[in-house]
């Protein structure tokens, strides 16, 4: 057994202290739940829609959110027998004639639309949802989240605190929030850790021994097949894998974060020193110091929600890591960054360039047809440098169709299998920037991007 520094009870409340809601932003919080339950009731009544319920949910409904934070999850509910159809046209019409009341408001879709409003100044999601029977019988992913509610309220009830922590301390590792972006762990898992394990400290204590297929089964449903790092069965619907958006780095960060915390546990690991944008004086010379070859490709961003975009950016960098490997770059690491008008892909390669010549291998010389085609094609072919017979084979040294990384990007990037909106913005223009060219991208987050990077 491996031991471990016990966790202070000062640090805890030191915590505690900066991140539990005081009794003023509870009871604000508290009556604009009140206030817009009943908009809720009275826009449904104005516009005659019959069986309407409103149901709080999320960290604002169990007590459990983290001061400052002012998002309040608002679920209408509509009979089960209510068509798809009807649910989407009369949610929204409620939920619209809620948003007269405020300062803004925006339609979003999930599985189906919700609108997202600033309501005094609050962030609130007013979800049209089914009243199923039971989370297994949802009739749309949204249907699930009451009884989230139901579950977790009362387990939690006196261990609100052990939720904060752990969502805190989850934010300094960087692993909070399971949005596609982060590929994290939600609001609601963190609940279940601390109600499986008991504790924030608990927690803490065994996620040091996790390894990937790590199972935590509260309600014993029993063995249901999942390939994700962690498994946490749904306790109000046994299908489904609460951690399935939890990727493997997050889910190793997390176990390194616990691991580092333990041997000196420090308010660092809640409240990480923020990072300072380098500058380009530093950017240079961390260049000329790793003597490698950066390159960024630079498109405008488009106008997509990151959870859209994210996926498609992801899915960009495995594209263009794949084509520099095809044409023979050695790839260090490729990475993203985003900010609101310009997005990169980063890619740190051992060498942006290779020589003109490449070594092409044919087949044996007894292999008669094959051989003696090969041999007639490369004999002919422009710019060959000369050929010979290794190893029993014929081999050509041909001239390299792309002797730099930055040209094969220029000429082959828009074949590349992209997502639609990151296609469209890379077929409007793009710019490929290389070493101390990075300098160009001043957005301080960028800069504190490249902290990390190089
Ligand atoms: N990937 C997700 C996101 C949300 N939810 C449900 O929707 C609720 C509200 O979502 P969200 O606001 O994202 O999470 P919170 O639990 O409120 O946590 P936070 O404190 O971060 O807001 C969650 O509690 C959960 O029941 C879910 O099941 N799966
Ligand atoms: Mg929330």
């Amino acid at each position: 057994m491996e031991t471990y520094t016990s966790i202070p009870e000062e640090l805890k409340l030191t915590v505690l202290e900066r991140i539990q809601p005081t009794e003023p932003e509870r009871e604000k919080l508290l009556a604009i739940q009140k206030e817009l339950a009943s908009q809720v009731k009275l826009a449904a009544e104005k516009l005659g829609v019959p069986g309407v319920l409103v149901k709080m949910v999320g960290s604002a409904a169990r007590g459990t959110w983290l001061s400052g934070t002012h998002d309040i999850d608002v679920f209408i509910s509509f009979p089960e027998e209510t068509s798809r159809k009807e649910l989407e046209t009369l949610g929204m019409a409620v939920a619209k004639e809620v948003a007269k009341h405020a300062e803004h408001a925006e339609d979003r879709h999930a599985e189906h639309p919700y609108l997202n409003i600033i309501y005094k100044g609050f962030d609130v999601d007013l979800v049209p949802c089914f009243r199923v029977a039971s989370a297994s019988h949802i009739k749309s992913a949204v249907d699930r989240t009451p009884f989230h509610n139901d579950f977790v309220k009362p387990r939690i009830k006196g261990h609100e605190d052990e939720v904060l922590l752990l969502k805190q301390f989850m934010r300094g590792g960087g692993v909070y929030g399971s949005e596609l972006k982060t590929q994290g762990f939600s609001g609601y898992l963190t609940e279940l850790l601390v109600i499986s394990y008991g504790s924030f400290k608990n927690t803490i204590y065994a996620a040091c021994s996790w390894k990937p297929g790590e199972k935590i089964d509260i309600m014993q449903h029993g063995e249901i097949d999942h390939e994700e790092p962690l498994v946490v069965i749904d306790p109000t619907d046994p299908r489904r894998n609460v951690a399935a958006a939890l990727s493997l780095d997050k889910f190793c960060m997390f176990i390194d974060h616990c691991r580092e915390f333990l041997k000196s546990p420090e308010l660092s690991f809640f409240f990480p020193a923020s990072l300072l944008p380098l500058e380009d004086s530093e950017i240079l010379e961390k260049l000329e110091s790793r003597k490698s070859t950066q390159l960024a490709v630079v498109f405008k961003t488009p106008d997509v929600v990151e959870d859209v975009l994210f996926p498609q950016l992801y899915k960009m960098e495995q594209a263009v890591a794949a084509l520099l490997k095809e044409y023979d770059f050695t790839v260090i690491k490729t990475g993203v960054w985003s900010g609101n008008t310009e997005t990169a892909v980063m890619m740190e390669l051992i060498s942006g360039t290779l020589p003109n010549v490449k070594k092409h291998i044919g087949p044996p010389v007894w292999v008669k047809v094959h051989a003696e085609k090969f041999k007639e094609k490369y004999q002919a072919e422009d710019g060959v440098f000369g050929g010979y017979i290794e190893n029993g084979k014929y081999v050509f040294e041909i001239r390299r169709k792309y002797p730099t990384a930055k040209g094969l990007l220029e000429d082959r990037l828009r074949s590349c299998s992209l997502g639609k909106q990151v296609h469209q913005s890379i077929n409007e223009s793009f710019e490929i920037i290389e070493d101390a060219g990075i300098c160009r991208l001043k957005d301080p987050d960028f800069r504190v991007f490249l902290r990390k990077w190089i």
